[in-house]
């Protein structure tokens, strides 16, 4: 468990933020400028703060009021930053066994082969940085920060220099190494799918405060009222477990409180998965949908119509059965057609088309590594 609060101020910018972090991933999301590479440098010790105190399970890391803290190469935390700054004049395999001269002996608990297994580098292992894809390169830097045993994994926007071909690609790495090695994850990201496939809790920070924490669902919902304007930006995230796979059609259908949601691709049976939704992606409907395309209509009550006097468009809040939280962007001229108001039932329609495969879990990568 981390238990973090820190206060700091600098010129424009004041964090002053708390959240526990438990197993798992836990992911910092917020806009850009709201203190997420402070929070990840404060935890590595890269930075002090004027006020605070830091605990990674029993060992205090920083504590100002007792004036103690332990320097960042003592703390013992893996760290992985956007761009994987590995060692040019060093072969893959030198480069991955590097971090762990700094780790010792009795606590490399980590052991070489199955840090290459998961991250399946084993066809690299003799090559020089400067010949590895982006992708590839930021694997290594994963393994690199693995294999020095770490008591937690720092990850600030590992993915963001890379392609939506090579996220694809390196996402399921990660969730096999989230499950394969009990060490805690901090992962900061501002793409919400990333979020909902890895994490399983969620710090929300605007301007330097946390504002939500929960699961995805819960930290997306409390959040989605705040973002307005772009309702492209909108999105929702739903938490459903795999119910049947369709390997016919390449779908998976979901089980929800609120109706089936057919997703692409095919699932583990039995998971739980986050499921984000744009608001531009769904339809509302009133009455019985009727015969359409669309297979994922879900029910729930209107809690919320949001409009700009003058603009074309209404975001709508819909509370399904079970709680999740779905917004729709729809005309104000088809709110006002349907009515809508909170209180009234309402039929959320979602089409499969529209949810991004990246953002669910046992993806398959599109180009393979190699
Ligand atoms: N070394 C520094 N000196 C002064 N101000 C800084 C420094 N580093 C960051 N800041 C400011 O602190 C604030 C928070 O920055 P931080 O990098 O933590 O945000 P972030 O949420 O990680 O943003 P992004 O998603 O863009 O990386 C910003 O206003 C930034 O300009």
């Amino acid at each position: 468990m981390i238990r973090f609060a820190c206060r700091l101020t600098r010129p424009g910018f004041a964090l002053d933020a708390a959240f526990t972090a438990g197993p798992g991933v836990t992911a910092l999301f917020g806009p850009s400028g709201s203190g997420k590479s402070t929070v990840i440098r404060l935890l590595a010790g890269l930075e002090r703060p004027e006020e605070g105190r830091i605990t990674l399970g029993d060992t205090v890391l920083l504590d100002t009021a007792r004036r103690r803290t332990v320097p960042p190469h003592r703390r013992r935390i893996g760290l992985v930053f956007q761009d994987a700054l590995l060692l040019p004049h060093l072969s893959v395999k030198a480069n991955l066994t590097y971090g762990r001269w700094f780790t010792p002996r009795g606590e490399r608990r980590i052991a070489f082969d199955p840090v290459v297994e998961v991250l399946g580098i084993g066809h690299l292992l003799d090559r020089r940085p400067a010949t590895l894809s982006g992708g590839e390169r930021q694997r290594v830097a994963i393994g690199r920060a693995l294999l020095a045993s770490p008591r937690l994994l720092l990850m600030d926007e590992p993915l963001a220099s890379l392609d939506q071909a090579r996220r694809q690609e390196i996402l399921p790495f990660i969730e096999r190494l989230r499950d394969a090695f009990a060490i805690p994850v901090v992962y900061v990201s501002h793409a919400v799918e990333e979020v909902t496939r890895l994490a399983s809790h969620v710090v929300r920070l605007e301007a330097g405060r946390v504002v939500a924490t929960g699961t995805p669902s819960e930290v997306f919902a409390a959040g989605l009222d705040r973002s307005g304007g772009d309702r492209f930006a909108l999105r929702s995230v739903l938490t459903a477990r795999v119910k049947q796979r369709l390997p016919d059609y390449g779908i998976t259908l979901l089980d929800h409180p609120a109706g089936e949601i057919v997703v692409p691709g095919l699932l583990p049976l039995g998971d739980e998965v986050g499921v984000a939704i744009r608001a531009t992606d769904v339809a509302l409907a009133r009455g019985p949908a009727g015969d359409l395309s669309t297979r994922t209509v879900l029910d729930g009550t209107v809690t919320r119509v949001e409009a700009d006097a003058s603009g074309p468009f209404a975001t709508v809040t819909v509370t399904l059965t079970g709680g999740d939280v779905i917004v729709a962007a729809v005309t104000r001229l088809a709110a006002a057609a349907l009515d809508l108001a909170p209180g009234v039932p309402m039929k959320a329609l979602v089409k499969a088309g529209a949810i991004d495969e990246s953002g669910l879990p046992g993806a398959v990568p599109k180009a393979q590594p190699g």
